[in-house]
């Protein structure tokens, strides 16, 4: 087999096709497209995994959505360690974006084994090249020693509130919207991938706000609404079965989709459209693998501070119980458009 030399690789010529998930055609079959996704990664070697099933990214770009290659690098690495063991957290960083257009290799590093907890070292690569790193903890499920746990937020229940599908067909509709609010509901359209609509259900708590509808936030659900912080319900659209490591995969999915525009909303009423918003790092601790995506989980973000183009967003993910399930922390990198040069010429 013939070896390339900078990562000491197998070639495998063969991998170069991918496959979109046509999500429209397979619209009464979600859970098989997750599986295909996530679960169904192709071992081509001990430790190589290939991921020819991609999610359609954004419409802008032909860029890899951030979310998918968490959820597939830990499927690969989960696949490399034994029954029993739990992912517990994991710390990630995008180091160049991925083509949805390219299969993506997941290299495994089988970092340690030990009685307790396992640590495995995953590259992503496209054309030789990585994409994405991310070390990943294992734990083996253990007896409570001390326990404490923050309250979930009260906010409305998912039930008394829009999806955010159709809040966008319902507000186009409305002459009546600020010019700020459509660019904002442009921008996001473009950046949403398509398939998310079909697979989840998005609903935020504070939609006005959310679409930029309002000038200041409200405090009128009886939580403090701050500018930097965004609450919204998130639920698959069907049944995907009870395999927790599907679950975990599109929680994971899920979990880098709200935090940028966390950070970005409170901007963009007063008219600001990044030129690059994309995310660096992502961290998720999983508390636990006992919920289901299946049913609503409140995704609470929030951006602690923004400045030199980057900036950092928290996040807590809750089933409808008040059980915390995730803990996240994501840096973004958001730019603005460049200033054209003056046409007039300087004095
Ligand atoms: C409530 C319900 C919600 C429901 C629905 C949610 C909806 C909401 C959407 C969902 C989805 C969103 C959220 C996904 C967020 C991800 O998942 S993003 C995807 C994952 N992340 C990535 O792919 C990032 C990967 N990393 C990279 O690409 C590279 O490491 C970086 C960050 C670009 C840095 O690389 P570098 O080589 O150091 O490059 P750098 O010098 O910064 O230059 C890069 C380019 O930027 C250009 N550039 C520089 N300054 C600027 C500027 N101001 N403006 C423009 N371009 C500039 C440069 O010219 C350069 O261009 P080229 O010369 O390459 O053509």
């Amino acid at each position: 087999m013939e070896v390339d030399d900078q990562n000491g690789l197998p070639h495998y010529p063969m991998l170069l096709n991918v496959t979109h998930i046509d999500m429209t055609s397979r619209a009464d079959d979600i859970r098989a497209g997750l599986i295909d996704t996530f679960l169904n990664l192709e071992r081509v070697d001990k430790n190589l995994y290939l991921a020819r099933h991609l999610l359609k990214g954004r419409n802008s770009l032909p860029v890899v959505y951030g979310g998918q290659v968490i959820g597939q690098a830990l499927s690969a690495a989960t696949a490399t360690v034994e029954v029993g063991f739990v992912p517990n957290s994991l710390h990630s960083y995008f180091v160049q974006s991925g083509n949805v257009d390219r299969p993506i290799l997941y290299q495994v590093d089988r970092i340690r084994d030990g009685k307790s907890f396992c640590t495995r070292l995953v590259k992503a690569l496209q054309d030789g090249e990585a994409i994405f790193t991310v070390q990943i903890s294992f734990h083996r499920p253990e007896a409570d020693s001390i326990v404490h746990q923050l309250p979930m937020p009260e906010v409305p229940a998912p039930d008394s509130l829009e999806d955010l599908s159709d809040t966008f067909e319902r507000i186009k509709k409305n002459a009546n919207i600020p010019p700020a609010a459509l660019a904002m509901i442009g921008f996001k359209q473009n950046e949403i991938p398509p398939a998310f609509f079909r697979i989840f259900s998005f609903r935020p708590v504070d939609i006005d706000s959310y679409l930029c509808l309002k000038k200041e936030d409200s405090h009128s659900h009886g939580h403090p609404t701050d500018a930097y912080r965004s609450y919204v319900w998130i639920k698959a659209n069907e049944n995907i079965g009870d395999d927790p490591r599907l679950h975990l995969a599109a929680a994971a999915y899920i979990s880098d989709a709200t935090m940028i525009e966390t950070a970005l909303r409170p901007h963009s009423k007063r008219g600001f459209i990044p030129s690059m918003a994309l995310t660096l790092d992502h961290s998720i601790w999983m508390h636990t693998d006992n919920f289901r995506v299946d049913d609503w989980l409140l995704y609470e973000n929030h951006s602690t501070i923004a400045g030199g183009g980057r900036s950092l967003i928290e996040g807590k993910l809750w089933t409808r119980d008040g059980r915390l399930v995730f803990s996240t922390t994501q840096e973004a990198l958001i730019r603005a458009h460049k200033k054209r040069a003056s046409l007039s010429p300087s004095k």
